[in-house]
């Protein structure tokens, strides 16, 4: 596993583990808790997986949990490429408010660590995309909250025509990003 300098933004670090091919295909370890620890200095224990399936087009977020069911998140693409989104929410970080696309596919087999304080998201690229992530935390209804994607003061980036983006209506109606709102 090695770190792929890419992220600007504090705190998130893209990965790639180390691929074994052979004449029957590959293998590769998709998270190892001691190694991870030790190239990232993240302690962290993830207790759930997730997994979805997305068309080509869906924008899933900006979605992230509050207060004490905060998640940090180790993503990746399985199936497809995906253009995947962190939006710095912490008031007292250099990188506040900022955010980062990273690209994510089944080809680059990177891996985006996302800490608790952000908010995440990410549009698919692909035809269709598999997306599976580790969270540090339970999902909890009650503390599920969110950004409008199309939220003027994000002002995000995309890269994809709106009028191609297959969006659920909860994300549609998120609110927007509001300055006295303390995220995290
Ligand atoms: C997140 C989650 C959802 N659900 C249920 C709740 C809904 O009945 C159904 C679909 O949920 P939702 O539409 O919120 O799924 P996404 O839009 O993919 O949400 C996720 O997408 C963005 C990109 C994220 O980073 C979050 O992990 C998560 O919010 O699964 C669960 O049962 N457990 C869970 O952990």
């Amino acid at each position: 596993m090695n770190i792929i300098p890419s992220s600007n933004l504090e705190g998130c670090i893209v990965i790639k583990p180390n691929v074994y091919n052979d004449n029957r295909g590959y293998f590769f370890e998709s998270f190892n808790q001691k190694t991870f620890t030790a190239l990232t200095g993240h302690s962290v224990s993830f207790v759930q997986d997730n997994e979805s399936f997305s068309k080509k087009g869906t924008l899933r977020g900006l979605h992230f949990q509050t207060g004490e069911y905060a998640q940090a998140k180790l993503v990746r693409v399985v199936r497809g490429e995906v253009l995947d989104y962190a939006v710095d929410l912490r008031r007292s970080s250099p990188t506040y408010k900022k955010y980062q696309p990273v690209l994510l596919s089944e080809s680059n087999r990177h891996q985006f660590f996302i800490p608790r304080g952000f908010a995440h998201g990410f549009v698919v690229l692909s035809d269709e995309a598999v997306f599976q992530y580790k969270c540090d935390n339970y999902y909890n209804k009650q503390s599920e909250a969110g950004i409008n994607f199309a939220d003027p003061t994000l002002n995000i980036d995309w890269k994809i025509d709106v009028n191609e983006l297959i969006v659920s209506d909860k994300d549609k109606e998120l609110p927007f990003f509001n300055e006295s709102d303390f995220y995290f």
